[in-house]
């Protein structure tokens, strides 16, 4: 079974975008990358207008997970964060990336191109996919009482 990934970058994170979208596309675990751009570097959009249209994706099931950048990953997170079901975080090391998998069934990985080089971003990525939430694992429970206030407000 693959995954469909959603990409999204502005444009301080468009470079290290395109890095990530190759490595993306000759994974055999990836059947799709839906990449929302930015598609050149001299697209200035703001990062929000990116993030939000992945983040969505995800939401709507077009995709099972996405990676947004921008220069810090902050910005991406919290635009990706304020769409109804997503759960997304900053992450540049290798033991957040596998718990925010493994203990908050993040779908959503933003990272910072001014923050990670590309080569470590890169193994950040192909580990991150290599992970699955265990829905009967106790976090699941933690994470079920978040998506609970999130139906609630
Ligand atoms: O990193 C960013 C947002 O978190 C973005 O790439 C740059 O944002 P700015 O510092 O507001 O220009």
């Amino acid at each position: 079974m693959t995954v469909t990934v959603a990409l999204a970058a502005d444009d301080a994170g468009f470079e290290l975008k395109q890095l990530i979208a190759e490595q993306l596309r000759a994974d055999e675990r990836v059947g799709e990358v839906l990449d929302y751009g930015v598609h050149d570097a001299s697209d200035d959009r703001a990062y929000p207008r990116l993030g939000l249209t992945a983040a969505e994706a995800v939401a709507a099931g077009d995709a099972e997970r996405g990676v947004l950048i921008c220069g810090t990953g902050i910005g991406m997170c919290i635009s990706a964060n304020k769409v109804g079901g997503v759960r997304a975080t900053v992450a540049h090391d290798s033991y957040s990336v596998e718990r925010s998998i493994k203990s908050n069934d993040c779908q959503v990985l933003t990272m910072g191109s001014r923050v990670v080089g590309p080569e470590l971003a890169k193994r950040l990525v192909d580990e991150w996919l290599g992970y699955s939430f265990d829905p009967a694992s106790a976090s699941a429970e933690k994470v079920a009482h978040i998506t609970h206030y999130e139906h609630q407000h």
